[in-house]
């Protein structure tokens, strides 16, 4: 029998919101509670919703998710490479595994820009992030230099196949990748849904090359850089795109609710 590509409404969109350095542990608490309190079940059962907290608020939020059974998932926005050890000021996925973690950012661009982490230390991370169960976000995209000269699909690729290596396919099905051009983070500039979808399109394509087309399929990937209420709907309308990974609009518990709730805008 030839294989269907997956439909997308069998992908269940990843509304996510990544605070950056936002949020001490009070005022963590204070903004999954607005959260909890905005969220409803069929929210919930149409959208899978997560938070990806500073490390010092992790504890916090899962306080908060276990004690009030809260249907949205939380993570981590980087972790080491090592499992334990002599590594000062790094945190393992062996200790978000037991803050009960479901997904934690792999290569965001400003781990990239600020850390030097290249494709071997995205790799390595990657791996760190599977021998703890936790689901990563990898972060691919290009910046302005790239974007002009035309070469986003290349770049982009080129990273995910760093990213990938040696990833078998057991585990490169539960990942999620997140295009995140950089030109268009923080800086009010949203690519357009075209862009979106041209690249996403391909990192879905490159996918089906690395591992097969249903695993390719199945992949969640998601747009970020400067998503707001204003633009989310044009953007998820695109076929490759499954989500969105939010900076800046998802400190702003309203808005995020409004993301989250796309299909309404
Ligand atoms: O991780 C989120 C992205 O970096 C997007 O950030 P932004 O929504 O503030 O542009």
């Amino acid at each position: 029998m030839t294989e269907q590509p997956t439909d997308k409404v069998t992908r269940t969109p990843l509304m996510a919101g990544n605070w950056k350095m936002n949020l001490n542990h009070l005022e963590a608490i204070a903004h999954v509670q607005k959260l909890a309190f905005a969220l409803n079940d069929k929210d919930y059962d149409a959208v899978e919703v997560a938070v990806l907290p500073p490390f010092t608020d992790l504890r916090s939020v899962q306080t908060l998710v276990d004690g009030d059974k809260l249907r949205f998932k939380y993570g981590a926005q980087d972790l080491s490479e090592h499992d334990s050890g002599a590594y000062t000021g790094e945190i393992s996925g062996a200790m978000l595994a037991k803050l009960k973690c479901d997904y934690v950012l792999v290569g965001h661009s400003e781990r990239r820009q600020y850390h030097g982490e290249d494709e071997p230390v995205v790799n390595a991370k990657i791996k760190a992030a599977f021998r703890h169960d936790l689901t990563p976000i990898l972060c691919v995209g290009e910046g302005l230099d790239v974007r002009k000269a035309g070469q986003q699909v290349p770049h982009t690729l080129a990273q995910l196949d760093g990213a990938l290596k040696d990833i078998p396919a057991a585990q490169a099905a539960s990942i999620v990748v997140a295009y995140e051009p950089v030109w268009a983070i923080g800086t009010g500039e949203v690519a357009t849904p075209e862009d979106a979808q041209e690249v996403c399109s391909a990192i879905r394509g490159r996918l089906a090359e690395l591992y097969d087309q249903a695993l390719a399929d199945g992949v969640r990937i998601q747009y970020g850089g400067s998503v707001k209420s204003g633009n989310v709907t044009a953007i998820m309308s695109q076929p490759d795109v499954d989500g969105a990974l939010v900076g800046g609009a998802c400190l702003d518990a309203e808005e995020f609710v409004k993301i989250v709730r796309f299909r309404d805008q």
